[in-house]
C-alpha cells in the first residue's frame, strides 16, 4: 500500500484565503483590523526565523503585526512589564511569547502575566484549564494544526485509537484534550513508555511529536494508518526531518503527513487564525 501524502501547504493555503475574507469583515464592522503582537527575546536563532514567518503570513491576511524584540539579558520583571502592557494596548488583541525564552527567564511568569483574552497560543493556566474541562478555548498553535489537518482530511475521530508520542505542554497534552473532546480513545506515550512500538501499532491515528529524527519505523504503524508527523528536527547538513520515517511508512500508513510540508505550515496560519477569534471576541 502506498500512503496519502497529505498536503500541509495546499490546506494552509485553503485556511489562509478564508482567514482573509474573515479579517475582511472583522474590518468593515469595526473599522480596524485584528492586532497581533510577537513578542521575542534574542538568543534563539530559529525563532527569529519563526518571527519572520509570522509577520509575513499576517502582512498576507491583513492583520497588523509588529514584532517586540527584546535583547538577551531581558530580566523577568522587564518582560513581565512588557507584557503587562500588551494586556490594555486596545490595538492588540492577541499575543505569541515566541519559544523557547533563555533559561534565566520563567515561562511561568509569562504564562500567568499575559491576559487570557489575548492567549492566543494557549499557555495561560486559564486556557490550559478551559481545554482540559472542555470550554472553549484558546489552544497552543501546534495542536490545533494536527486537529485541523484531520479535520479538513475528514479523518473520522469517533471512537478511533489515537496514540500520540509526547507529552508536552504544547504539542502532546493539549492535542489529548482536543480529541478526548472530539470522542477518540486517546494514549499518551512519553519517553518512560514500556512497548511503545506495539501501542503505536494499535493506533488508528498516530501523531509523533517527540523530536527525534525518523523514529517512527513502519514496524510501528498499523497498515492503514493515518500519521501525522509533527516533529521538525534540524540536519547537520541544513535542512529538516521530521519524527517520522517517511520513506518507509508510507508503504504501509493510509495517510501520512511529510515534513517539511505537513503540519508546519499551518500552525502559524492557525495562531493567526485564533489572533483574529481574539479580535472578534475582544469586540463583543
Ligand atoms: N510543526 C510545528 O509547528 C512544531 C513542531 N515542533 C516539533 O515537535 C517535536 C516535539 O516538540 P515538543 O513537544 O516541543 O518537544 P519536547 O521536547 O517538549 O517533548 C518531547 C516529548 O517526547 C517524548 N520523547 C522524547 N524521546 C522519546 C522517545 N525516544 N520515546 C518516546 N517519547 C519520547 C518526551 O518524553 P518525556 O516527557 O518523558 O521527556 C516528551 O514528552 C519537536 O521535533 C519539535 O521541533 C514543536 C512545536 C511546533
Ligand atoms: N510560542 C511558540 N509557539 C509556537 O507555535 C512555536 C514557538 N513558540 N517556537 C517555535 C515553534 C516551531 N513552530 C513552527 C512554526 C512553523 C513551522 C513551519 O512553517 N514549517 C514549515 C517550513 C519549515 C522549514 O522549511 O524550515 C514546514 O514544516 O513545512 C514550523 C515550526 C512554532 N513554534
Amino acid at each position: 500500500m502506498t500512503a496519502t501524502t497529505i498536503d500541509g501547504r495546499k490546506l494552509s493555503a485553503e485556511i489562509k484565503g478564508e482567514l482573509k475574507e474573515e479579517v475582511q469583515r472583522f474590518h468593515q464592522a469595526h473599522g480596524q483590523v485584528p492586532g497581533l503582537a510577537i513578542v521575542r527575546v534574542e538568543g534563539d536563532a530559529a525563532s527569529g526565523v519563526y518571527s519572520k514567518a509570522i509577520l509575513r503570513i499576517a502582512k498576507e491576511l491583513g492583520v497588523e503585526a509588529r514584532l517586540e524584540l527584546l535583547p538577551v539579558e531581558t530580566t523577568n520583571e522587564e518582560l513581565r512589564d512588557v507584557l503587562l502592557h500588551l494586556n490594555t494596548d486596545r490595538a492588540t488583541h492577541g499575543v505569541i511569547v515566541q519559544m523557547p525564552l533563555p533559561a534565566h527567564l520563567s515561562q511561568q511568569v509569562v504564562a500567568e502575566t499575559l491576559a487570557a483574552e489575548k492567549d492566543i497560543d494557549g499557555i495561560s493556566p486559564l486556557s490550559a484549564g478551559n481545554l482540559a474541562l472542555g470550554f472553549p478555548s484558546f489552544v497552543p498553535s501546534t495542536a490545533a494544526a494536527v486537529v485541523e489537518v484531520l479535520e479538513r482530511t475528514k479523518t473520522p475521530l469517533d471512537g478511533k485509537n489515537v496514540v500520540i508520542l509526547g507529552r508536552s505542554n504544547v504539542v502532546g497534552k493539549p492535542l489529548a484534550f482536543m480529541l478526548l473532546q472530539r470522542n477518540a480513545t486517546v494514549t499518551v506515550c512519553h519517553s518512560r513508555t514500556q512497548n511503545l512500538a506495539k501501542i503505536a501499532r494499535e493506533a488508528d491515528i498516530l501523531i509523533a511529536a517527540v523530536g527525534r529524527p525518523t523514529m517512527v519505523k513502519a514496524e510501528m504503524v498499523r497498515p492503514g494508518a493515518t500519521v501525522i508527523d509533527v516533529g521538525i528536527n534540524a540536519l547537520p547538513e541544513g535542512g529538516i526531518v521530521g519524527d517520522v520515517d517517511f520513506a518507509s511508512v508510507s508503504e504501509v500508513a493510509g495517510a501520512v503527513t511529510p515534513t517539511p510540508g505537513g503540519v508546519g505550515p499551518l500552525t502559524n496560519v492557525l495562531l493567526l487564525k485564533q489572533c483574529i477569534e481574539a479580535a472578534w471576541r475582544q469586540q463583543g
